[in-house]
């Protein structure tokens, strides 16, 4: 009896320490005894997701990634289940047509929270997301992009404008920053009907370019390492939906042209859309479609003025086109098409400095998978980056860290091993599904910019970058009017 109320010598301080030593076992044992274990990374990355999060918050991810498959070759671990493939054949396996690997638990920080209303980006399920593409697809289909092209036109004038005015009054600006009004005030025109006016604030005024870079970079990016921790963080490009959707219904917006919200609005009259999914597309017009844009102009422009040869070049086609009467002022879409070597400088740019600078992370699979002549087992998340790809020597040649437009310049089943190998857009089911948009602002801007003006540094000929999920960069700039 008096043995039975003796009180026992395992305590709550007891069990603590016990339940502390299991948990660090099982961290510690998990990577020991993965069939994965002996793939090569960083020593923390075994353990802990933190390695890849401070490696995000430093801004230089795609830098080191690269760095780390010169060290260990084509596999590399980014963080204990994260796994960075650099293998052609790996693209079509992850992204290719008929792959049933999913997106990962990374996309969930980008969007609203609930499963219920995901948007293509940040949908996981393929069957979900392909149901949701085909609602919306049509919006940004090629034979869509006419409709939009006089929106273009307009913000285009705008833009040569201020920066005409620039030109004229010798001032330097951020390039960068610069063109993030123009591309998000030409997705303002093209999904709300009306620009976001930050080309004639000339400054950030609704803080609109903060949130997204909030979403894109410090939070997105970072929570995305972290999905447990998903709050909502859409405030702000929410607010702007919200607004212009209410306008639009309520008669009092300023649009009567055929915006995306415009023909959004007719697809939920007849059923074919819920309030949902209009609430997505815009959402993600905004958030996936003007920060890529900006981001790319500004590549083309970087490595043009570092390339002369080049900048002169282009400037040759586009006289040529001019001369014959191949070229109108606005240059056209269709006219925009034709000229080889702008296209090619757009693709080379992008291929330098892709604006996604993660891994596009996907799901193994049930059975496992394949992938650079080893084997996955199924839940692993795996996935390539454009950056890693994109310098792999052994794919673009020996002058792979050369901006040299005329790689694209070759027969067309040339061409097409190399796209095959060029990730800027994604592949496959999830590719970029607003390219043509992006090219439409590209392949018009960019032929105006170059024949007006001469862009140079202001200051450090190299531009900085810093990195989450996008890869922005910063470089000041000067404007020469040319006679
Ligand atoms: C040069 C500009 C652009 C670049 C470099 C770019 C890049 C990308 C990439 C790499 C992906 C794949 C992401 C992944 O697999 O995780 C993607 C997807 C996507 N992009 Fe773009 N993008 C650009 C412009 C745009 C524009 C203008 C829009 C909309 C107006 C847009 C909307 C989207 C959407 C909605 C997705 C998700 C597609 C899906 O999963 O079905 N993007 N983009």
């Amino acid at each position: 009896m008096i043995a039975q109320l003796t009180p026992v010598p395992y305590g709550v301080s007891t069990l603590v320490v016990a339940s502390v030593a299991l948990l660090i076992l099982y961290y510690l044992l998990g990577p020991l005894l993965s069939p994965l274990r002996d793939i090569e990374g960083p020593a923390f990355a075994r353990y802990t997701r933190l390695w890849e999060l401070y490696q995000n918050w430093r801004g230089q991810l795609e830098h080191v990634t690269v760095a780390l498959h010169e060290e260990y070759g084509p596999i590399v671990r980014l963080a204990p289940n994260r796994y960075s493939i650099s293998d052609p054949s790996a693209i079509r396996t992850i992204y290719g047509a008929g792959s049933k690997f999913s997106k990962s638990d990374y996309y969930d920080s980008f969007g609203s929270p609930s499963m219920a209303h995901r948007d293509v980006f940040t949908q996981k399920s393929n069957e979900k997301h392909a149901t949701e593409r085909r609602k919306t697809s049509n919006l940004y289909a090629m034979s869509s992009m006419v409709t939009y092209e006089p929106f273009v036109d307009e913000v285009n004038a705008r833009f040569i404008a201020a920066l005409a005015d620039h030109a004229s009054h010798g001032l330097d600006f951020d390039l960068f920053t610069w063109m993030q009004f123009y591309a998000f005030d030409v997705i303002g025109e093209i999904t709300f009907g009306r620009s976001f006016g930050l080309i004639e604030a000339g400054y950030d005024k609704d803080r609109l370019l903060h949130a997204a870079h909030v979403g894109s970079i410090s939070y997105g990016s970072m929570v995305a390492l972290v999905p447990e921790i998903h709050p909502c963080h859409w405030r702000v490009i929410q607010r702007v939906i919200t607004r212009e959707i209410g306008a639009r219904v309520q008669g009092t917006s300023l649009s009567n042209r055929k915006d995306f919200l415009e023909k959004c609005v007719e697809l939920t009259k007849t059923g074919k859309m819920d309030e949902f999914v209009m609430n997505n597309v815009l959402g993600a017009n905004l958030g996936a479609g003007s920060d890529t844009t900006g981001i790319s102009l500004t590549a083309v422009i970087y490595f043009l003025m570092r390339n002369p040869h080049c900048l002169e070049k282009l400037r040759g086609e586009i006289e040529r086109a001019a001369q014959e009467g191949n070229l109108s002022d606005p240059v056209s879409f269709q006219e925009a098409q034709r000229l080889p070597y702008l296209q090619a400088c757009i693709k080379e740019a992008l291929r330098m400095h892709a604006a996604v600078g993660q891994i596009l992370s996907r799901v193994v699979p049930e059975g496992g998978a394949q992938l650079a002549g080893r084997h996955f087992p199924e839940g692993t998340v795996v996935g390539v980056n454009a950056w890693v790809i994109h310098s792999d020597a052994s794919i673009w040649g020996k002058d792979v860290d050369q901006f040299r437009p005329e790689r694209w310049l070759v027969p067309k089943e040339e061409v097409a091993l190399l796209e095959q190998n060029f990730l800027a857009f994604g592949a496959g089911a999830r590719t970029c599904i607003g390219k043509n948009i992006s090219l439409l602002e590209m392949t018009k801007l960019l032929p105006q910019l170059v024949r007006r003006f001469d862009f140079v540094p202001a200051g450090n000929k190299n531009w900085t970058t810093s990195s989450g999920w996008f890869v922005k960069q910063k470089i000041q700039v000067k404007l020469i009017e040319r006679k």
